[in-house]
This record gives structure tokens, sequence and C-alpha cells, in this order.
């Protein structure tokens, strides 16, 4: 594996830029995080932070500077903060603030070693509200199933954000509809084994530092300490789960709505597992497997199945568990299909687990479903 970067153990422009990009938002995000922020209500109910919407400005900047032929597929828009001057004022000090941080203290990547940018970026430029709108609106791209695009969502676990818990920073290239690189900032997340998570509700944020997460397909899986940069990537890997399934654990969502824990229960049943589930919010669950804090992943659609995975919610994990040596399918076995656009329309659930395990895992979510009179969940293959 050859490394031009001192900071990265794979060599590529994308990446080094990704993890600059997602580090700064990260600024942003735990900066907020200490004090209960404010949220505003989407039109489906959902809540977003000006954490968000600073998130999405800074990593989109990032990359129309150095990519300006990309398009990003990003979950935020700008229209909120085009109508409220207050908050449109308080995201941009916070965009301003992570892009002004110096390069190398903060991913330990020389600015030389950045590639050349379409043209020198300046602070003040970005706190004029114009540019700065438009950066965020740059996450409206449709996506699609060829050529390449960025796959964003700026906290992912908004609900996680503003109780306290787990949140991620979510960042993935797709080309050709599969994933090819993904960048997690974890912020809430140790690194060290050794440090507890923090108590949910805990605004002091993480003992110790939180943790950072790459993944380049072919290339392997890596975490490190989100702080100091000169921490070095360490690669990860899945449990080999040589005691056998029933000794596996599983994580889940801590939002009912979300995924239906009443169908992982009996899942658990059928595969022999008595440990309860580690309930975690975000895509944190999805680096958690991948390193090795748990097994199994388990994404069910609730009730009828009628809410339609995002893009955004599931790039960028996906590709670190399959790196790091797992499977990643919806309920019926079929992988994610990253190229149907803003949607994993062609999809209803997610199901990771370690590769040489998941038909097995398969087997015990199509049967659930199957006595739940929920066969229809899993299409043709029911
Ligand atoms: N009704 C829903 N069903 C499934 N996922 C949802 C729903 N509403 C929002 N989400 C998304 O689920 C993810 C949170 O999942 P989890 O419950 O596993 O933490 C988030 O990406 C959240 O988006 P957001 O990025 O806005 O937080
Ligand atoms: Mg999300
Ligand atoms: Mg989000
Ligand atoms: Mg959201």
């Amino acid at each position: 594996m050859s490394s031009s970067s001192s900071a990265l153990p794979i060599s590529s422009p994308e990446l080094t830029v990704a993890l600059s990009a997602v580090l700064r938002a990260s600024l942003a995000t735990t900066q907020i995080f200490k004090t209960i922020p404010s949220s505003l209500t989407k039109s489906d109910k959902s809540p977003v932070t000006l954490g968000d919407f600073a998130a999405q400005a800074i990593v989109n900047t990032l990359i129309a500077k150095y990519f300006p032929d990309d398009g990003i597929v990003a979950e935020e828009e700008a229209s909120a903060l085009r109508e409220d001057e207050q908050l449109r004022g308080k995201v941009g000090e916070l965009v301003k603030m992570a892009l002004e941080k110096d390069e190398q203290s903060l991913t330990g990547t020389k600015e030389s070693e950045l590639p050349s940018g379409s043209k020198k970026w300046s602070a003040e430029d970005w706190e004029q509200s114009d540019r700065f709108l438009s950066a965020l609106d740059r996450g409206n791209f449709n996506g699609g199933p060829s050529g390449r695009f960025w796959a964003l969502d700026p906290i992912d676990g908004t609900k996680g954000f503003l109780r306290g818990g787990q949140y991620a920073i979510c960042l993935a290239l797709v080309e050709n509809g599969e994933p090819i690189l993904a960048c997690m900032a974890c912020p809430n997340l140790p690194y060290a084994v050794s440090d507890e998570k923090p108590k949910e509700g805990d605004r002091s944020g993480v003992r110790g530092d939180g943790s950072v997460f790459i993944a380049v397909k072919g290339k392997g899986a890596f975490h490190r300490s989100i702080a100091p940069p000169s921490a070095a990537f360490e690669p990860i890997k899945m449990n080999s789960l040589s005691g056998g399934l029933s000794s596996a654990s599983f994580c889940e969502s801590v939002e009912a709505g979300h995924s239906s824990q009443g169908t992982n229960a009996r899942i658990a049943e059928l595969l022999g597992i008595s440990s309860p589930p580690v309930r975690m919010d975000s895509q944190a669950k999805y680096a958690s497997v991948a390193r090795g804090d748990g097994d199994i992943y388990l994404r069910l659609p609730v009730g009828d199945g009628s809410y339609v995975e995002k893009i955004w919610d599931h790039a960028a994990g996906a590709l670190l568990c399959e790196e790091a040596g797992g499977s990643v399918s919806d309920c019926s076995g079929k992988r994610l299909d990253f190229g149907k656009g803003r949607t994993l329309s062609a999809n209803k659930g997610v199901v990771v687990a370690l590769k040489g395990r998941h038909t097995e895992v398969v087997e015990a979510v199509k049967k659930a479903l199957i006595e739940e009179g929920r066969g229809n969940l899993l299409g043709e293959q029911k």
C-alpha cells in the first residue's frame, strides 16, 4: 500500500480532503454539542440543528474547492437559513471557525499534501451569506447509477445529538452505484477501549477522544482518535465470531420508530443470542460493528415498511463494514443499491454481519418477518 501522506495509510487525494472535511465539521458540531442545541422541525417532522447546517456547509465547501465537478447528495438545504438572519449568522461563524483551522494541527496533513484546489479559498468569502448558503445547497444532487458523486449526512443521528447521545458525520464517495471511499467522524464514540462511553445526556462529551473511521474499497478500513492529529490510523476488522453466532452481540437504533426492535428480539432468539441489544444512535452502529465492539447491525423496517432509507444514512457505514470483513444487505439479502437516486428505493431494511455468517442471519431475518406476516418486505424472494 503506497503512502504519500504522513497522516493516512492510503494515498488518495479524495480521502485527504474527506478527512479534512469531516474533522472540520466535527469541530463545529462538538462546539454546539456542549450546549443543548435548539432545533427546527423539517417538513418530514424530523429535527435539524445549526450543527447540521454548519457541518454540511463546511464539507460542501471543501468538496466544491477541491473537486468542483463532483455532485453532492446531502441531507440538508439552506431555505430555513435564508429566512432567519440570526440563525444564518450563527452558522456562518461556525463555518468560518472550522474552515480557518490550520490543516496540519487538525488532520496531521501538510497543506502542501492537499490537492490543488480550484481557487484559493478565503475565510472571509464564506462569511458572506450568499456563498455559504450556496455551498450548503450544493447538496441537492440527485445521484444515480453512473459516474461519481459524494453522499453526505452532516449529522447522522440528529435525535441522538439533541439527546446527548451518539451522532456521526458521514461522508462517502459513490461511483457507479457503489461506495468506494468512506470517512466518518464519531465525536462521542471513545477511541480507547478503556474510555467509557459518556452517559446519555452528558454534554461534556466523550472522556478521552472520539473516533474517526476511513475505508477505501479494496484497501481496508481504519480508525484513529479524532485528536491529536499525529495519531496513526490502525486497521480494523470485524470479530471472527469463533464462538458461533449465539455469542454475537447486536446493535440497533435507540429510536423505536426507526427500526423494528420487536423483530430484532425474535431474530436474536432464532440465532440463540441471549445478550440484550446495544442501542445506539446513528451510523456509529456500523462503525462499532466494523471494529468489533459489536457483531451484527439490524435495521428492519417498522410497520408496512413505507419509510424509504436515504443513501447518506448508509453509504459510509456500509463500506466501513464491508472493508472490515462484513457483508451488508437489505432484509432479503440483496446488496444495497446506491445508484437509485437519493434513496435506497430498491431495498428494505439493513442487515450487517460477518461475511461468513451473513447468510445465516438473513435466513433468521426472513423467518421472523414471515412469522409476523410481513414477508412482503422481502420482495420477490419471499
Ligand atoms: N422514520 C424513520 N425511519 C428510519 N430512519 C429515520 C426515520 N426518520 C429519520 N431517520 C434517519 O434515521 C437515522 C437515525 O437512525 P438511528 O435511529 O439509527 O440513529 C438518521 O439518519 C435519521 O436521519 P438524521 O440524519 O436526520 O438523524
Ligand atoms: Mg441520517
Ligand atoms: Mg442527518
Ligand atoms: Mg435529519
